[in-house]
C-alpha cells in the first residue's frame, strides 16, 4: 500500500518569494498569565515545507491556532495571504491534519473525505469526482467504500491527509500527523507526503514534529522553538535539493543536519 508512485517529480520546488505568512512580534498571553508565545518574528514564503521542532510547551500549537484564527494574537501582527487569519481561514484556503485522523467512524472512506466539500454545499457529482483524484493521490482509491475501523493506522491517516487537500489548499497545517505510527510506516508517509508536495508547487507546508530526523528530511527549513515563553532559537535551512529519496537518510549531509538541529535544541 503506497500513495501514487506513478508521480512526476521535479527537479525541486519553486518557490516564489512572495510573502505568504508573516509574524512580526507576534506574542501571545492567556488569559490565566501563561506567555505562550512572545515576539516571534518569521516570514514563511509561497511553496515551503516548513517542519516546528521544539519541546512540549514552546508555543507550537499556539502558532497553528493563531494562523487559523482560533486564538487571538496580544501583541504583534499576523498576515495570512495578506489578509486576516479569520479572512483566510473563510476562503477554505487553509487545511489541517492532527496526529488523531479524527475521522467519523460511521461513514465510508469516501464520504469522510468529501466531507469538507459536502459542508460547502458542493454538487454530488463534483465531489465524487474530487474524492476519487484525492485518494488515488494517497494510494486508496479502492477502498472508498470501506469504514475507518477496516483501515490500518497509516491507511487512516491517508484517508485524513486526502480529505485535508480535497479543498486545495493553499496552506496545509499538519500537527504531528505520523506521532502514533510505527517508524517503518512513518518513513512511507514521510516519503509520500514529499512526493503530494512536490506535486502541488504552490501548497505551502507547516509541519510540527518533536521528531528531528523527520524535519530534516521533509523541510527546506527547519524551525527551532524554545518555551517559557515560546520564541523561536533558530532557523535551519535545508538546503538538500529535491526529489528527495530514502537514500538521503543516510547521507553525511542528514547526518551533518540533525546534528545542527540538535545543537540547536540543547543550547537553550
Ligand atoms: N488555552 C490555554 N490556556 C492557558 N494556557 C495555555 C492554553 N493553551 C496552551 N497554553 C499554554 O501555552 C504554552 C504553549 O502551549 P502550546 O500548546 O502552544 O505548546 P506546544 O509547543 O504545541 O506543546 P506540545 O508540543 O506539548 O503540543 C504552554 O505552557 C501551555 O500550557
Amino acid at each position: 500500500m503506497s500513495m501514487s508512485s506513478s508521480l512526476i517529480h521535479t527537479s525541486g520546488k519553486d518557490a516564489s518569494n512572495a510573502k505568504f505568512v508573516t509574524m512580526e512580534n507576534l506574542s501571545k498571553t492567556y488569559p490565566n498569565g501563561t506567555i505562550a508565545l512572545r515576539d516571534v518574528n518569521l516570514t514563511i514564503k509561497e511553496g515551503e515545507f516548513l517542519c516546528f521542532v521544539g519541546p512540549s510547551g514552546c508555543g507550537k500549537s499556539t502558532i497553528f491556532k493563531m494562523i487559523t484564527g482560533l486564538a487571538k494574537p496580544s501583541k504583534g501582527t499576523l498576515d495570512v495571504f495578506g489578509t486576516t487569519p479569520k479572512e483566510a481561514r473563510k476562503q477554505s484556503d487553509i487545511a489541517f491534519v492532527f496526529q488523531d485522523h479524527t475521522l467519523l467512524p460511521w461513514s465510508t472512506v469516501e464520504a469522510n473525505v468529501k466531507l469538507p466539500l459536502a459542508l460547502r454545499g458542493m454538487d454530488k457529482k463534483t465531489q465524487h469526482e474530487e474524492a476519487q483524484r484525492v485518494l488515488e493521490l494517497v494510494g486508496l482509491k479502492d477502498y472508498m467504500k470501506v469504514l475507518p475501523r477496516e483501515l490500518s493506522g497509516g491507511m487512516k491517516m491517508r484517508v485524513s491527509i486526502a480529505r485535508a487537500l480535497i479543498s486545495r489548499p493553499k496552506l496545509l497545517l499538519m500537527d504531528e500527523p505520523f506521532g502514533a505510527l510505527d517508524e517503518i510506516t512513518r518513513q512511507t508517509l514521510q516519503m509520500e507526503l514529499l512526493n503530494i508536495w512536490q506535486q502541488d508547487k504552490s501548497m505551502t507546508v507547516l509541519f510540527v514534529t518533536h521528531n528531528v530526523f523527520e524535519s530534516v528530511f521533509l523541510s527546506t527549513s527547519v524551525v527551532v522553538m524554545t518555551p517559557r515563553p515560546g520564541k523561536i532559537s533558530a532557523t535551519i535551512d535545508i538546503p538538500v535539493p529535491f526529489p528527495r529519496d530514502e537514500s538521503y537518510r543516510t547521507t553525511a549531509q542528514f547526518s551533518d543536519l540533525v546534528r545542527d538541529v540538535n545543537a540547536a535544541l540543547e543550547h537553550e
